[in-house]
């Protein structure tokens, strides 16, 4: 039985950045024996233009169904007034929450071609290879209450709860140690439990797990100086785990390693190993419509896709490795040229990429 992967572009430059990634899984269809097919739906401000709602009910169903979802990005500056449960951003929650999608993996890795293309030195960023294991469907992006209220004085004051049940940091240590197993076996947990007491309970949970995976080296570190210790020294981490928050930011930093916000992928995995694949950047209106953006994350979310939801981990190294020719014969989008490089467009990096399969 073929399998199926559901698209969801989304806003922005979510379709440009999808369509390459579509044209890439077309070929590994036509000229690599790829049994899947593709189907599509809409989120975020598409499906509320479509659909009235962030998160159309058809594309909840066809998103269970399906065995892993891609999508591009979602948001914009055209959906910022609506009422905040109408708003793209709920949409991606509500696919993630729905989903059960706890486990989000980021892979921070620096194409060895790319170490000028960072905004650090080269010696800083050669050979990095991080991945952020973020917690996707609790902490403070869910947490009740929340809201803006009228306190007795007039003034008014808005507010989130930071929350996390046991189970939930028990979960996603897990996944942690058994990522870091399979890598350099040393895990580093980001937390803020000098301060918070959510943080001290997230850090005596992953100590408790910790003790079933004594070949892996754990340690604690305050979020605050893991923000500096990533521009400082990055090479330092193997794994890292932490909130959702947290990882949201983190990643974001660790992305300018690899020289763009546009070369991160990412994995989102729920209890039963099903996924959602998306790049960890967003809708980007400042470079929408214009064809200019860079297609590598999504592209490299599909190899994730091909290695987690169907197994075929021969396919995603062909891709891994296309993506490495490509760089290598010196093909730049503009978030990645730092001068004198010739720049090349969205589809011409997902041609060039396909043709080096
Ligand atoms: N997963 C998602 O769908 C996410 C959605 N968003 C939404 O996206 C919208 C824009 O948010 P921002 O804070 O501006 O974050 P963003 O990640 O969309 O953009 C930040 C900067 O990075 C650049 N950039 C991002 N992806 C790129 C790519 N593939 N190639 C080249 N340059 C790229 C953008 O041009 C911009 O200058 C908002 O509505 C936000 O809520 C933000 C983050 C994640
Ligand atoms: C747009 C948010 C819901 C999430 C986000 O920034 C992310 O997952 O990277
Ligand atoms: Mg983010």
């Amino acid at each position: 039985m073929s399998r199926t992967i559901l698209v969801l572009p989304g806003d922005g430059i979510g379709p440009e950045i999808i369509a390459e990634a579509v044209k890439l899984i077309d070929a590994l269809k036509s000229r690599h024996g790829l049994d899947v097919e593709l189907d599509e739906a809409t989120i975020g401000g598409a499906g509320y233009d479509a659909a009235g709602h962030p998160l159309p009910e058809e594309t909840l169903t066809k998103a269970r169904a399906a065995d892993a979802v891609l999508l591009g990005a979602v948001g914009g500056p055209q959906y910022d007034a609506l009422p905040r449960e109408l708003r793209p951003e709920r949409g991606l929650l509500g696919i993630r929450k729905e989903l059960g999608l706890f486990a989000n993996l980021r892979p921070a890795l620096l194409y060895p071609e790319l170490a000028e293309a960072s905004t650090l030195k080269r010696e800083v960023v050669e050979g990095l290879d991080i991945m952020i294991v973020r917690e996707l469907t609790g902490g403070i992006y869910f947490g009740e209450p929340r809201g803006v209220r009228t306190r007795e004085d007039g003034e008014r004051e808005g507010f989130n709860t930071l929350v996390y049940r046991e189970h939930e940091v028990e979960r996603i240590a897990r996944v942690a140690f058994e990522t870091a197993m399979k890598r350099g076996k040393r895990l580093c947990s980001v937390d803020k439990a000098n301060v918070l007491e959510v943080s001290e309970l997230w850090r005596e949970v992953v100590e408790r797990v910790g003790r079933d995976y004594p070949g892996v080296e754990l340690s604690h570190m305050y979020v605050d100086n893991a923000a500096m210790q990533l521009i400082r020294a990055p090479k330092q981490f193997d794994v890292m785990v932490t909130t959702n928050l947290f990882g949201d930011i983190l990643s974001d930093a660790a992305s300018m390693l690899t020289g763009s916000i546009g070369m991160l992928p990412s994995a989102s995995l729920n209890a039963d190993g099903q996924g959602m694949y998306e790049p960890i950047h967003g809708s980007a209106p400042d470079i929408a419509g214009q064809g200019m953006a860079n297609s590598l994350a999504t592209i490299l979310s599909v190899s994730m896709l091909l290695r987690h939801s169907l197994r075929e981990a021969a396919l995603a190294d062909r891709v891994d490795a296309a993506v490495g020719t490509v760089l290598r014969q010196g093909l730049r989008t503009a978030d990645l040229a730092r001068g004198g490089e010739a720049v090349v467009g969205t589809a011409a990096m997902g041609d060039a990429v396909v043709a080096a399969l």
